[in-house]
């Protein structure tokens, strides 16, 4: 099956601040792609990159070097007004849902936006906003509620249904389920796996917690400063040592800074060297 996303050695350098300010390279030769139907799980430190690449794929920010294509159409240059029919393919839900979210418009109001930009009639919409709302597990009355009168995994939820209210093929998942609390965690993944069974909607699904990306991704692929060191089945990466990396992840608390993830690092190596030293 031909990939859905493409990316092929992507670089990326955000544009210098001051005359005299320097500029890392943040994304340094990053190759994946994803198939229809697909959840590719990005994982790694704080600062890694993850949420560049993401935002790269979306248009948001500008490669340096490298190619994204989108069902076999090169779209790395395009900026999100020129790819306007492609809003429709590839859709976003973020960390925050309040943000994302309009404050002063109702569900019905937010969900409705897009499908009327993309011609439907209000009534057309309205029995879509239904369907939505139906299908991310919120009640009927909610279309006309506010985003304030939501709690966290509620308010995700709508955030979702609005990602899904033009079937898109690829939503980028910008650490989605990071505010709420574990219970909400498992239920909103489970409603994407669900959404992703009906619809057959492939996911680029970003997070720093393996323990989240473990449970909703096919494969999962690890970022280390601005490349990719470590991609597989999700099972085979979490569960073979030799996947340093990922090890490394799984062992590090997803909220250390990259210092004390770092520092858990060489001491989790360090206690290797003991242990293959003792051994032999
Ligand atoms: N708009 C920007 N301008 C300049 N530098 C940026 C910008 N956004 C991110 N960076 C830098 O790019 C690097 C990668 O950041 P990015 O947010 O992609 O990492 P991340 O892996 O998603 O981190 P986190 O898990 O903390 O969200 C960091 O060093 C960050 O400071």
């Amino acid at each position: 099956m031909n990939p859905l996303l493409t990316v092929s050695d992507l670089r990326l350098r955000y544009p210098r601040r001051g005359l005299f300010a320097t500029s890392p390279e943040v994304l340094r030769g990053v190759s994946l792609d994803i198939a229809p139907g697909e959840t590719l799980g990005l994982v790694g430190e704080s600062g890694s990159g993850k949420t560049t690449l993401g935002r790269a794929v979306l248009g948001l920010a500008k490669p340096t070097g490298g190619s994204i294509s989108f069902d076999g159409r090169d779209i790395t240059h395009e900026t999100p007004k020129a790819r306007r029919d492609l809003a429709r393919d590839i859709q976003v839900v973020f960390q925050d849902p309040y943000s994302s979210l309009n404050p002063a418009l109702q569900i019905s109001e937010t969900l409705a936006e897009p499908l009327i930009a993309q011609g439907e009639t209000n009534k057309d919409a309205r029995a879509t906003v239904a369907a939505l709302l139906d299908k991310v597990g919120l009640p009927a009355d909610s279309a006309e509620r506010y985003p304030r009168e939501f709690s966290g995994g509620q308010r995700q939820r709508v955030a979702i249904a609005r990602a899904l209210a033009l079937s898109p093929r690829l939503i980028v998942c910008d650490e989605p389920v990071s505010a709420l609390d574990l219970t909400t965690q498992a239920r909103v993944l489970d409603l994407l796996i669900d959404i992703q069974r009906e619809t057959g909607v492939a996911y680029l699904f970003i997070t720093h917690d393996l323990q989240v990306v473990r449970h909703i991704s096919h494969r999962i692929a690890v970022m280390y400063q601005g490349e990719l060191v470590e991609t597989g089945k999700a099972a085979d990466v979490t569960s073979n040592p030799e996947h340093e990396y990922t090890q490394n992840l799984l062992f590090a608390s997803p909220t250390a800074d990259p210092d004390t993830q770092r520092e858990r690092r060489e001491r989790r190596q360090e206690l290797r060297r003991e242990q293959a030293a003792a051994s032999t």
